[in-house]
């Protein structure tokens, strides 16, 4: 009998961590993914939470109250808490930075901006070493080709062809098209 309630107790309290780290060179993109994300993932998470944060956003906007920030909505039980952390890593020195971050990732988001083929080489130095990383090797990588509203944009088949990532055959990946501007 204990065990079944120390069973439900834990369910109950249990908490779902997903870590997500979204990583990119400058000016790919990275914050507008994040608030695309942040937006959807408020969405998805439950209509509860949707609408615990649709009240906080309303009350920010349109009373002298301030709303709870959408990390501090907490639901009562079974839902995924979703936590955005942001890093502004604007030098190229500070991309070590990252390493900081790398242990507890699940899923690695690369963004590059699909529409600067001159920014491919600096992109395809910066992932191959990502991708060597100990700490990464158990994470899902996604590259997202950003900026697909942009006439210059290339194809994800364009792109696998500029960035030839040998080392991507041994891994969990996948290439996506993504707009930060059309959602
Ligand atoms: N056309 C177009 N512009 C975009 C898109 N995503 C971002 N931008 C623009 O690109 C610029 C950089 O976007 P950010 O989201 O700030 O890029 P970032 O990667 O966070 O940049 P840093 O923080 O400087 O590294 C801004 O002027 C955005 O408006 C997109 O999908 N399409
Ligand atoms: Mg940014």
């Amino acid at each position: 009998m204990f065990s079944l309630f120390y069973g439900l107790w834990k369910y109950l309290v249990s908490k779902t961590e997903f870590h997500v780290l979204i990583l990119g060179i400058d000016k790919d993109g990275k914050t507008i993914i994040i608030s695309l994300l942040f937006h959807y993932c408020i969405l998805l998470c439950n209509l509860c939470i949707w609408f615990v944060t649709l009240l906080e956003k309303l009350k920010t906007q349109y009373s002298n109250l301030e709303g709870l920030p959408p990390d501090r909505i907490v639901p009562t039980v079974g839902v995924n808490i979703v936590r955005i952390e942001t890093l502004n890593t604007k030098p190229f020195g500070l991309r070590s930075i990252w390493e900081k971050y790398y242990e507890e990732e699940n899923v690695v988001i690369f963004v590059v901006d699909a529409s600067c083929p001159s920014r491919f080489e600096d992109f395809k130095f910066v992932i191959e070493k990502l991708l060597m990383h100990e700490d990464l090797q158990g994470a899902l990588l996604i590259i997202l080709a950003n900026k697909q509203d942009l006439v210059d944009a290339v194809s994800i088949e364009e792109l696998v062809q500029y960035l030839d990532l040998k080392k991507l055959d041994e891994r969990a990946y996948t290439f996506e098209v993504a707009s930060g501007y059309d959602g």
